[in-house]
């Protein structure tokens, strides 16, 4: 025994003195970082060249990204050494580092070098002879857990210092945060396959509750973005998640792999100006998701494209300028057969009616006039009939035409027949009017689910329909890019104004004469200086590298739509289970949403191990998962709980109590209530308002996806059950959300699936 101690003591002295050089090494690397960082932000761009600025903001970034990186993997910056039988050592951490002399003495997790320490199983070590994982608290060593693949390779002061505990457990058991953090440490087999898979086409990672799913589409990412690093840092990478709740909850992840650059969003925040997690009811939510329902958009837009019933008529100064119908028609159709989006095609058609309606006014003021009342000195004055519309040139149409468009009149009738129309208008009023609905909407699609009020508020739902329009509407972008025009010409302008101050005030010959550049910079507002994710962020027509969905299952066929206009390449990480499928919209199976995009051309890795919930409380989401996929078993648990799983009969007015108990349990863990959509106010008002950090939490199911606590409690199962046509899988969703306790508050009667509480 005493010899197994000083082993540990020599083992965890020698790791010590290699961590300290390790932390030395990355405070130089970051001192040598941070002066990089000011010398560019120091550096001026010389005179005039916009190029010389942009490459200043770029380095900066550059230099200001690796220096927030150097200082996220301050925490636990090695973890690990793999130990292969030539009796080379090679230690794991979050980013790699070298020595003077340029060798490497810290390998990133991502690097191709460090994959043996995540896939080396006993059956398979593929030449290592021992996997070593260090625990660190600040910058100490203060603990150690080992495999050995190979006993017999080891020497024998090795041997003895074998350590026990298996790393991923003692992870398992640490107390919850209410954040999500990083797993770099524990990553499993199953799932470095799916962080490390290539980045071209899409991969579907499928895997029940607690399987690692979001923590691994995570770390891929972080992944993805160090290995293909040029690509990714051009086109960026989205993250779609549920809810803003859970966003806040994965919100650490990356940031503390060094990774800040990754756009995170919902659906209901995909479409720049409207933020929402509003959702419908579930009848609504399935038409509304439904993918028919692109072509209901597309004809609404076609009505908006309008042909009068017979002339059309305008009345202007007491003349009256007609159209025939049939010429409207015509530049209706020409219009169209562009093939530009509706506000695009708008000019084409406005100018053609204009010239129309000019013409009209030539010959209304022809038949105003009554030749035989022109007579000069008795006579006719004109002995042939006016022709005022076959005078008219081109140069006279045009100016008719710009003076007719600032007449109010025409531009009702231009409007009326075509109007510039915003994604937000074409959806409200379509969804307010239940004569159009009825007449874009397909047969067997029930369009009287979407009838609602103007004015009533977006809803998840909507968004992709917001999306879907602005696609057909397209951008009238001409205004904004008269403006980038006018900005690079105002920037010189500027910028000659600042240097021409800048000599007659005689600093410029102080030397900083350079910043003339910088003094105009701060009055244009042109993007420099955001980053890719801002950009991306801002612009609804961004393409991105990579999208990575999370909880994909929740998606209707028309948020896939607009998720895949968002990634052209089709270069997709789609994570789910479809039995916590809670949205009516939702998936049943994947080929179903993805097939219309890929045409098969995917491929699905499965997840089997329960990270989360111990096995006693699996028993009973196995018997929930039962009530509605027969025959489909949980992930197994990788873990024995501390308590049985209970349920207990108690008014509303008890939670507090019970609540108050099981927090005693958990000491400093987290709890989540997880509620009936139609209870949460009631519940939330017994606690104390608490966001993720919070002690104490209250839940709807739909909030509570994706995430977990130490200890949950599961209010009104039967409320839960009979809520919506996927209650069964609500269930399922709530009862496991617990890491190591779950107690069921029920007043009446115990639903059925959990007999077993009884
Ligand atoms: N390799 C690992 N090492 C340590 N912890 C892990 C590992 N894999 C998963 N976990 C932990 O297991 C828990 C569940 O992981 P995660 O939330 O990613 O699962 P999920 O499959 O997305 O679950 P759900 O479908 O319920 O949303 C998290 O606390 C996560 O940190």
């Amino acid at each position: 025994m005493a010899n197994r101690q000083d082993g540990l003591a020599e083992a965890l002295d020698t790791e010590q003195r290699t961590v300290s050089r390790l932390y030395e090494r990355l405070d130089v690397t970051r001192k040598r970082a941070q002066a990089a960082l000011r010398e560019a932000y120091g550096r001026g761009g010389s005179l005039g060249t916009r190029q010389a600025m942009v490459e200043r903001e770029a380095l900066a970034s550059e230099q200001a990204r690796r220096v927030a990186q150097l200082n996220a993997v301050e925490r636990g910056l090695c973890f690990g050494r793999i130990d292969d039988g030539s009796g080379q050592s090679t230690y794991v951490g979050r980013i790699g580092l070298r020595d003077e002399s340029h060798e490497s003495v810290l390998i990133d997790w991502r690097a191709p070098a460090a994959r043996p320490f995540y896939v080396a199983t006993a059956t398979d070590p593929g030449g290592l002879v021992r996997r070593r994982h260090l625990h660190l608290r600040d910058r100490m060593v203060v603990g150690i857990d080992d495999e050995v693949f190979d006993l017999e390779g080891m020497s024998e002061g090795d041997r003895s210092t074998l350590v026990g505990e298996a790393a991923l457990l003692a992870a398992l058991r640490r107390g919850r945060t209410g954040r999500m953090g990083d797993v770099v440490a524990t990553i499993q087999t199953e799932q470095d396959r799916v962080i490390r898979a290539a980045l071209q086409g899409a991969l579907v990672v499928q895997g029940g509750p607690g399987t690692g799913k979001t923590v691994a589409a995570l770390h891929r990412a972080a992944y993805l973005l160090y290995t293909h690093r040029d690509t990714l840092e051009r086109r960026g990478v989205l993250v779609v998640g549920p809810n803003p709740m859970f966003l806040r909850y994965i919100s650490q992840v990356l940031p503390a792999l060094g990774e800040t650059q990754v756009v995170m969003s919902t659906v209901g925040e995909m479409f720049p100006g409207v933020r929402t997690s509003a959702v419908d009811a579930p009848a609504a939510a399935v038409v509304k998701g439904d993918a028919r329902m692109a072509e209901v958009v597309a004809r609404a837009l076609e009505l908006r494209q309008a042909v009068p019933d017979g002339e059309l008529e305008v009345e202007l100064d007491g003349l009256r300028l007609r159209v025939p119908r049939e010429v409207c028609l015509r530049l209706r159709d020409r219009a169209r057969a562009v093939r530009l989006p509706h506000n695009m095609a708008r000019k084409l058609y406005v100018t053609e009616l204009l010239k129309e309606l000019a013409k009209a006014e030539a010959r209304a003021l022809e038949e105003s006039l009554h030749i035989e009342d022109l007579v000069v000195d008795g006579e006719p004055e004109l002995s042939q009939p006016l022709d005022l519309e076959g005078d008219l040139d081109e140069v006279d149409l045009r100016l008719a035409s710009r003076r007719l468009w600032g007449e109010p009149e025409v531009r009702r009738a231009v409007d009326g027949l075509w109007p510039e129309l915003t994604p937000q208008r074409l959806i409200a009023e379509l969804l307010a009017s239940p004569e159009t609905l009825w007449s874009v909407a397909p047969p067997g699609l029930d369009w009287s689910e979407l009838v609602r009020p103007m004015e009533a508020e977006w809803t998840v739902g909507d968004v992709p329909l917001l999306d879907e329009a602005a696609e057909l509407l397209g951008e009238d972008d001409s205004a904004r890019r008269a403006a980038a025009r006018r900005s690079g010409e105002e920037q010189a302008e500027q910028e000659l104004y600042a240097w021409e101050v800048l000599q007659t005030t005689g600093v410029a010959e102080e030397g900083i004469f350079e910043r003339a550049d910088m003094l105009a910079e701060r009055h244009a507002d042109d993007g420099l200086g955001l980053t890719t994710a801002d950009r991306a962020a801002a612009d609804r027509t961004w393409a991105y590298g990579h999208v990575i969905v999370d909880e994909a299952q929740e998606l209707s066929a028309m948020a896939w739509r607009m998720i895949m206009r968002r990634v052209p390449a089709r270069s997709l990480t789609v994570v789910g289970d479809l039995a916590q499928t809670g949205s009516a919209a939702g998936a049943r199976s994947w080929g179903e949403v993805l097939d219309p995009y890929l045409e098969g051309r995917w491929r699905e890795e499965r997840l089997l191990v329960n990270y989360r919930t111990p096995v006693e409380i699996m028993r009973v989401a196995a018997d929930v998962l039962r009530t509605f996929a027969p025959g489909q078993e949980p992930p197994e648990s990788v873990r024995d709980g501390e308590a049985e799983p209970r349920a207990v009969r108690l008014p509303v007015a008890g939670l507090p109590a019970l609540v108050a108990g099981e927090l005693a349990e958990i000491g400093e863990g987290r709890m989540g209530v997880v509620t009936p959509d139609a209870r949460h106010a009631e519940v939330a008002a017994l606690f104390p308002d608490g966001d993720l950090d919070a002690p104490v939490v209250v839940l709807t199911v739909r909030q509570a996806k994706g995430l977990e606590f130490d200890a949950v409690v599961v209010v009104d199962p039967a409320g839960i059950m009979a809520q919506s046509p996927m209650g069964g899988q609500d269930l399922y969703v709530a009862v496991t959300r617990a890491t190591r306790r779950l107690t069921v508050a029920y007043e009446a009667e115990l639903p059925e699936p959990l007999a077993r509480l009884a």
